[in-house]
């Protein structure tokens, strides 16, 4: 696993990163680049830059299938906090993705339970997820799934921690009861199989959570912390969240960071595989498989 930690949070290179992922797939109808998408305030930066990068003309969704992480129970579809009110706001309304490519699950489904079994059958079907772009909330959820969760767990219906309803009353100004109470999520293991993950962190409130997810063990109270079994995972954070990491563990980071970019010879997410020549030795500074 990476850590990267940046100053700002550096939305264009992540967004950049994307483009080069699915440039180097090269897609095609009949193969098409399965990207999975988080929504909350941390990718709205990436979504701004994936824009900008398709108006430019340097990136086409044309063969992008998408699937979100999650959605509220019960919210409207076109509720202005709904998520895939958020999904075609700040993307899919201007880039070239085909409306039968996006995937966002439905939580006004007559059956949730049978909803989320489709959304898993939809997955498979395409061939499983190529990368999953991901967020987490203060208490470690990734998706919706909140502490306590099986970390084997699948897309199902979850109920909101009190912490999380009350971390999102401020998209329901700022009032609890306009909160919904019920998800449906994609699991930890759905992401969790996905061939490469990569999890945005920013800010202070989420510093327990980095520190819970890095400096300890694997555990379901801290959901996001299955991601230490991932072989090709990437945690993208800024200083802020970095607060409750031991000062040695920024070092380290920071050191192998600094180590791969010289390898490289240029400034990237360090996420990508650039390094042809030189296969440095260890953990988390190899040819991009993260491990
Ligand atoms: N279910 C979503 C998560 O998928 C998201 O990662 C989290 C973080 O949101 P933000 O980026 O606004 O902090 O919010 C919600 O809880």
């Amino acid at each position: 696993m990476r850590l990267i930690i940046r100053d700002n949070h550096e939305a264009s290179r992540i967004a950049n990163y994307i483009k080069e992922r699915i440039k180097q797939f090269n897609p095609t109808a009949e193969r098409p680049f399965v990207l999975g998408l988080p929504t909350g305030s941390s990718p709205v930066g990436t979504y701004k830059h994936l824009v900008r990068l398709f108006k430019a003309g340097e990136l086409s969704f044309e063969h992008v299938v998408t699937f979100n992480m999650d959605e509220y129970v019960g919210l409207p579809r076109d509720h202005r906090e709904s998520y895939h009110t958020f999904m075609w706001t700040h993307l899919f309304q201007h880039v070239d993705i085909k409306s039968q490519n996006v995937h966002i699950l439905d939580g006004n489904a007559p059956d949730l339970d049978e909803e989320c079994r489709k959304y898993e059958e939809e997955i498979k079907k395409v061939g499983g997820i190529e990368l999953f772009l991901g967020g987490i909330g203060p208490d470690g959820h990734i998706a919706f799934n909140e502490p306590g969760s099986s970390l084997k767990s699948r897309t199902r219906v979850k109920t909101l921690a009190y912490e999380t309803i009350i971390a999102n009353a401020r998209f329901f100004d700022g009032d609890i009861n306009k909160v919904p109470k019920l998800a449906l999520t994609v699991g930890v293991a759905t992401v969790m199989e996905s061939r490469e993950v990569a999890i945005l962190i920013t800010g202070a409130h989420k510093a327990v959570a980095l520190a819970k997810c890095i400096e300890e063990g694997v555990n379901h109270m801290w959901t996001v912390s299955a991601i230490q079994q991932h072989p090709k995972a990437v945690l993208v954070c800024d200083e802020d969240a970095t607060l409750e990491l031991h000062v040695k563990t920024v070092k380290y980071f920071k050191s192998i960071e600094h180590v791969h970019q010289v390898l490289i010879g240029k400034e990237n997410l360090g996420l990508q595989g650039g390094v042809k020549s030189v296969k440095p030795t260890g953990d988390s500074h190899d040819n991009g498989d993260h491990s």
